[in-house]
């Protein structure tokens, strides 16, 4: 009974800390889950090139589907991820949605996507890695493309198809969603008003780039990325939580701005959208 799947990364447009309403989309850079399931005992896991890492986010969802479409069974999950943890770009998305759909396939049973990745959501409230649960990450991730979410009703008010060139900072230091300055960000509760309208309406990158505005002020980030890429880009913000900054817009200018990223500290990487969203290997 062993299963097998991947799923990949995604970059904010929305984040959902102020109001619970969030947006994101899926980019090119994936984790995998390799689940084994045994007929009872108990189920641990362990993540590649990260032994002190937390396991118990994948651990929960391996729980979750077995008793959902399972027989009491245990087993092991391991994640293998190209994703930096804690970075801004949905690593706890990524490993959840690919954990569930692994497990799915080790039981040889299946369940609507959406549906998938409200287990992983469960499990990130279960485990505490998560402020609203964050099925604005996790549906984005799972579904591919970029989606809009209400993460207090668990709901997809829309998904749309995106086929975008992104440009990501990561700076070498982490930042754990659950540590951000929540009543802080719901002090620009309006200014995320806005940027749902902006999205709700198709102007994907001004509702980047107002939210990259507010975040940045209220989870006290740099905003020069910001200034530097605006005039160049369609759209430029901090992603999630941070540290990571996402930029979208015409190739050739992103690695322009490439290159001036490339002189803060970290890792500065030009990728794309991606379209498939999570799945079975
Ligand atoms: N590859 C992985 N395998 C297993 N668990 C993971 C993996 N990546 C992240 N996690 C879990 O998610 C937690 C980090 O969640 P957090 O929300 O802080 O990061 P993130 O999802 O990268 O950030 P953001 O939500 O701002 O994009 C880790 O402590 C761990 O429990
Ligand atoms: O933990 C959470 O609830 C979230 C974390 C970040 O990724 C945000 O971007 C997301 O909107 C919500």
């Amino acid at each position: 009974m062993n299963g097998r799947a991947i799923a990949p990364a995604a970059g904010t447009v929305l984040n959902a800390l102020a109001t619970g309403i969030g947006s994101a989309f899926a980019i090119d850079s994936e984790t995998t889950a390799s689940v084994q399931l045994t007929p009872d005992g108990p189920i641990t896991g362990e993540i590649a090139d990260a032994p002190d890492a937390d396991t118990r986010l994948i651990e929960r969802c391996v729980e979750l589907v077995v008793e959902r479409f399972g027989d009491e069974q245990g087993g092991t999950v391991q994640t293998q991820s190209e994703i930096p943890m804690a970075a801004g770009l949905k690593s706890s998305s990524a490993a959840a949605n690919a954990t569930v759909l692994a497990t799915l396939d080790a039981l040889d049973t299946s369940c609507s996507r959406e549906d998938a990745a409200r287990i992983g959501v469960t499990a990130a409230r279960d485990t505490g890695v998560t402020v609203t649960g964050a099925f604005d990450d996790a549906s984005a991730s799972m579904l591919g493309g970029l989606t809009i979410t209400d993460n207090t009703r668990d709901e997809l008010l829309d998904h749309d198809t995106v086929d975008w060139d992104v440009l990501v900072w990561t700076p070498n230091e982490r930042a754990f969603s659950t540590d951000a300055d929540v009543d802080r960000c719901k002090t620009i509760a309006p200014m995320a008003d806005l940027v749902a309208d902006l999205a709700m309406a198709g102007d994907y990158g001004r509702a980047m780039t107002v939210n990259g505005l507010a975040y940045c002020a209220a989870l006290e980030f740099p905003t020069d990325p910001l200034v530097t890429a605006m005039p160049h880009t369609d759209g430029v913000t901090v992603s999630g939580t941070g540290p990571s900054f996402v930029a979208v817009g015409d190739r050739s200018e992103l690695e322009r701005i490439q290159e001036r990223w490339s002189t803060y500290e970290g890792n500065t990487w030009l990728t794309t959208t991606r379209t498939d969203g999570a799945q079975r290997k």
